[in-house]
């Protein structure tokens, strides 16, 4: 990603409304990768102060008709936000909050071209994944400039029907949590099994984004890459039997993790 890939945007400007852990995560990723700090309005009363050291035009008036304006407050804010907001049809409106869906934002904003992202915090490395989705309204124009913007951050999918975002919300959106977690987990196993605190989160990490690398690093699936490590009879067999066992293991568990953050997505959209 170049400079040049912003250069709408940094001739016309970006809002972000809404600078914590994701809209926060995706600027810092933006700014290091060609947006100019002087064409960003941040419109947060908790927003780092620091942003305005680096050019970041913090809580001013924004531009009348900037090329995109970003909502990342959270699903329960946007009733107090978006009446705060004027978004006409030169402006793309990209939304990553969970739960609140394009016909919402389109009561809000009848003309507007809006797209539904949704994004995860290793945005804040370029190591995102979002999936997009647009309104009606959404041009190929609009949805070419969010792609620009969310590739800036990681990988982008394009979603068929906005249904499918639930499940994305429930699956990536929420899943580097899962992941941490399971980081954690397998730390205090180390620690019961005698190591010390720090080597057992050495471990758990590296082990974690080693493998994590390992299945990015080409198309081998992810079972034949569980069954090189599994000797025949060995520790990693002993491992997994429990961790497969279909009724108590890792799959039925991951299932019901997902089906929860899954459902709570689309009840936010109620
Ligand atoms: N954190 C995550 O992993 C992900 C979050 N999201 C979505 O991103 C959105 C933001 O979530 P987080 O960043 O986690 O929350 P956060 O609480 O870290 O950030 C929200 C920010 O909005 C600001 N804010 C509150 N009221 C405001 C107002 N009236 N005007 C402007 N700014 C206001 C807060 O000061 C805060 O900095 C949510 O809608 C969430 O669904 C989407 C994908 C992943
Ligand atoms: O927990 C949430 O509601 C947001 C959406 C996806 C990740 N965090």
């Amino acid at each position: 990603m170049t400079g040049k890939d912003f250069s709408t945007i940094n001739s016309r400007g970006l809002v972000l409304v809404g600078c914590g852990r994701m809209g926060g995560a995706m600027l810092k990723s933006w700014l290091a990768r060609g947006l100019d700090a002087t064409a960003v309005t941040v419109i947060d009363p908790h927003a780092p102060a620091a942003l305005a050291d680096q050019g970041v035009r913090l809580n001013q008036t924004p531009p009348a008709r900037p090329a995109v304006l970003v909502l990342a407050v959270k699903p329960q804010m946007m009733g107090d936000v978006l009446p705060t907001l004027e978004i006409g049809p030169d402006t793309v409106l990209l939304s990553v909050a969970a739960g609140v869906t394009l016909a919402g934002y389109a009561r809000a904003f009848p003309d507007a071209r809006i797209v539904r992202a949704m994004p995860n915090t290793p945005a804040a490395i370029g190591r995102g994944i979002s999936a997009l989705i647009g309104n009606d309204r959404a041009d190929a124009e609009a949805l070419a400039l969010a792609e620009t913007l969310m590739s800036a951050v990681g990988e982008v999918v394009r979603l068929q029907d906005e249904g499918q975002i639930d499940a994305v919300t429930g699956v990536s959106g929420s899943g580097p949590a899962y992941v941490f977690h399971l980081i954690e987990a397998l730390a205090e196993a180390a620690r019961a099994e005698g190591l010390a605190d720090d080597v057992a989160l050495q471990l758990a990490r590296a082990t974690v984004a080693g493998a994590g690398a390992l299945a990015m690093e080409d198309d081998t699936p992810p079972a034949a890459l569980r069954e090189a490590v599994t000797s025949p009879n060995g520790t990693t067999a002993a491992g997994l039997a429990v961790l497969m066992d279909p009724q108590t293991g890792l799959r039925p568990l991951i299932a019901r993790t997902v089906r929860a953050a899954t459902e709570r997505s689309r009840e936010l959209g109620k």
